[in-house]
């Protein structure tokens, strides 16, 4: 069997990892180092013989975590390292093999995405001084949406702001949709057709896919536009900055703050920004958490009613994410604000499918389809990851 892919997903206070094995079938080592920095730093994940483990790593930065990481994969020889890198400016439409030159790239990305690129390349960095002689390969976030026309990634904002300061939609979590929209043209009987795609995690956006391709997507310059997500607010009026920094005195800082740490399901419900948590509250009737669930599900069909312009025609929708994969009642209340789509969910088959099952959801009467798949981020970056060694082995 081929040797495994390292597949490393750095966040700001947190690193996501999968060993994926040649086989995507076969079982993986994966895990996540978790609150770095704090002293509650921990490392939790699946080991080689599939058994759960988790260990405090008391204080740990990004590299001292990823050494633990490695430690914990002793015997492991990675046949190359996929990187989760998400921003890519217009520069990458595809996943590149990491030099000292794309590094450069990476970086003056950076001013694109603060709050991520820089996180992505203490991994690289990191991964660099472990494992000098291994492949290092990034994959962007941005890449798989490079297919969009200028219509849906052109702000309606003076030209000299796109031409100068590449000030346009670039659309996130790529990954995520090639690898959703690949599974379903495999499953369905309407395969390369035009699919709807709700990402729903704790970062949430929506993609138009027509034969495979990204034709719009909710995110934008940034990965702040668009969905309601945890605590990031998705779409507001443009003037609210003007009006918070005239009116109230914020500054920039705070407004960011506010705009991508305080809102969305946490500040809506001003309880917290984790579904399960929500939906517990709800049953209880907290009114923060009802409006919350409401404002992000009428948000979900809203844009999917506005995506659906980009399709040529609509083979159906689907739903992925911690929150598509499990919460049925959120997939319920989204198809009911579709009315006029003719989508016919089956509440049994609905109910069925949850933590990380694949499934069909509609009771196939005609009509759009309406499908649970689970993400694979890590597996798909292993993918393109496997696929540019593959192209440029002589
Ligand atoms: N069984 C469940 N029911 C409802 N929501 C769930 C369930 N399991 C996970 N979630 C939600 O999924 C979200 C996290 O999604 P996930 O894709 O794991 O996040 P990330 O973007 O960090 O990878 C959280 O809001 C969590 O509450
Ligand atoms: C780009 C983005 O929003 O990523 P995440 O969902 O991992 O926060
Ligand atoms: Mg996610």
């Amino acid at each position: 069997m081929r040797d495994p892919v390292l597949v490393i997903n750095c966040g700001s206070s947190s690193i996501k990892y999968a060993l994926v094995p040649g086989d995507p079938a076969s079982p993986r080592q994966s895990g996540l180092a978790e609150r770095l920095g704090g002293d509650d730093a921990r490392l939790k994940g699946i080991d080689g013989d599939g058994q759960h483990f988790a260990r405090p790593l008391h204080g740990a930065d990004h590299a001292a975590a990823m050494a633990a990481i490695l430690d914990g994969l002793d015997g492991a020889h990675p046949v190359a390292v996929g990187h989760r890198i998400v921003h890519g400016g217009e520069r990458f439409t595809r996943a590149t093999r990491i030099d000292a030159a794309v590094l450069r790239a990476i970086e003056a990305t950076g001013a694109l995405a603060p709050l991520h690129n820089p996180a992505n390349l203490v991994g690289v960095h990191a991964t660099l001084a472990l494992f000098p002689e291994r492949p290092q390969v990034a994959v962007f976030d941005t890449a798989f949406h490079q297919t969009l026309p200028p219509r849906a990634y052109r702000y309606a904002l003076p030209q000299h702001l796109y031409a100068r300061h590449g000030i346009r939609r670039y659309g996130f979590h790529g990954s995520s949709h090639a690898h959703v929209s690949a599974r379903v043209d495999t499953l369905s009987a309407r395969a390369h057709g035009g699919w709807l795609i709700a990402h729903l995690g704790n970062g949430c956006s929506t993609c138009a896919v027509w034969q495979g391709q990204s034709l719009d997507t909710s995110m934008g310059l940034t990965p702040l536009e668009g969905l309601v997500m945890g605590t990031r607010s998705g779409d507001v009026d443009p003037g609210l900055h003007a009006h918070l920094g005239r009116q109230l005195g914020w500054s920039l800082e705070r407004i960011d703050t506010l705009l991508n740490k305080e809102s969305g399901l946490l500040g809506l419900s001003g309880l917290s920004n984790d579904m399960r948590r929500l939906e517990q509250a709800a049953a209880e009737h907290h009114a923060g958490a009802e409006l919350a669930i409401e404002v992000f599900c009428y948000r979900i069909a809203k844009s999917l009613a506005a995506l659906s312009c980009a399709l040529p025609r609509l083979d159906g929708i689907v739903f992925t994410g911690g929150i598509g994969e499990n919460a049925a009642a959120v997939r319920a209340r989204v198809v009911e604000a579709l009315p006029h789509f003719g989508l016919r969910l089956s509440a049994a088959a609905n109910a069925a499918t949850v933590g990380g099952h694949e499934g069909r959801i509609d009771t196939d009467q005609g009509g759009p389809e309406l499908w649970v798949i689970p993400t694979d981020e890590e597996g798909r970056i292993a993918f393109e990851t496997r696929q540019l060694l593959d192209e440029s082995q002589p």
